[in-house]
């Protein structure tokens, strides 16, 4: 009945009255992981890019959107309210969670999307 669900958040709410399994807190987005060793051809390395990046996609616009409700609930927001030992910490939990990609590489993607988070909350 449950799938298996990646949680990074670790929320969860109450549990499923049939089964016990805990419940999600909130809406959960699923999307297939697939796995390097089952892609053999460039059309199946492509489809499953294609689907890691419309999950990419859902999960970069919600960022945007609670980084912008974080620039209208903070003091001074916008690029004049960044905050540099927030984004270290932001690259640091990440790094945890996806160690071959490396600090560095996660640093220059992460300034990226916070860059980009406070362009839109800007409009
Ligand atoms: O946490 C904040 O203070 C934010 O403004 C959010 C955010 C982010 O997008 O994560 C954006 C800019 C700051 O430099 C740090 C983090």
């Amino acid at each position: 009945m449950h799938d298996r669900v990646i949680d990074a958040t670790g929320a969860s709410g109450p549990s499923c009255p049939a089964c016990g399994t805990a419940e999600p807190a909130a809406p959960l987005l699923r999307v297939p992981l697939p796995s390097v060793e089952d892609l053999g051809t460039v059309a199946e390395a492509r489809a499953a890019i294609d689907g890691l990046d419309a999950a990419l996609a859902v999960l970069l616009e919600r960022r945007a959107e609670v980084a912008a409700l974080v620039q209208r609930l903070k003091p001074v927001g916008g690029f004049a309210g960044r905050n540099p030992d927030r984004e270290r910490a932001i690259v640091d939990a990440m790094a945890e969670h996806a160690p071959s990609l490396g600090r560095d590489r996660l640093a220059k993607i992460m300034n990226a999307v916070i860059e980009a988070g406070l362009d839109a909350a800007g409009r």
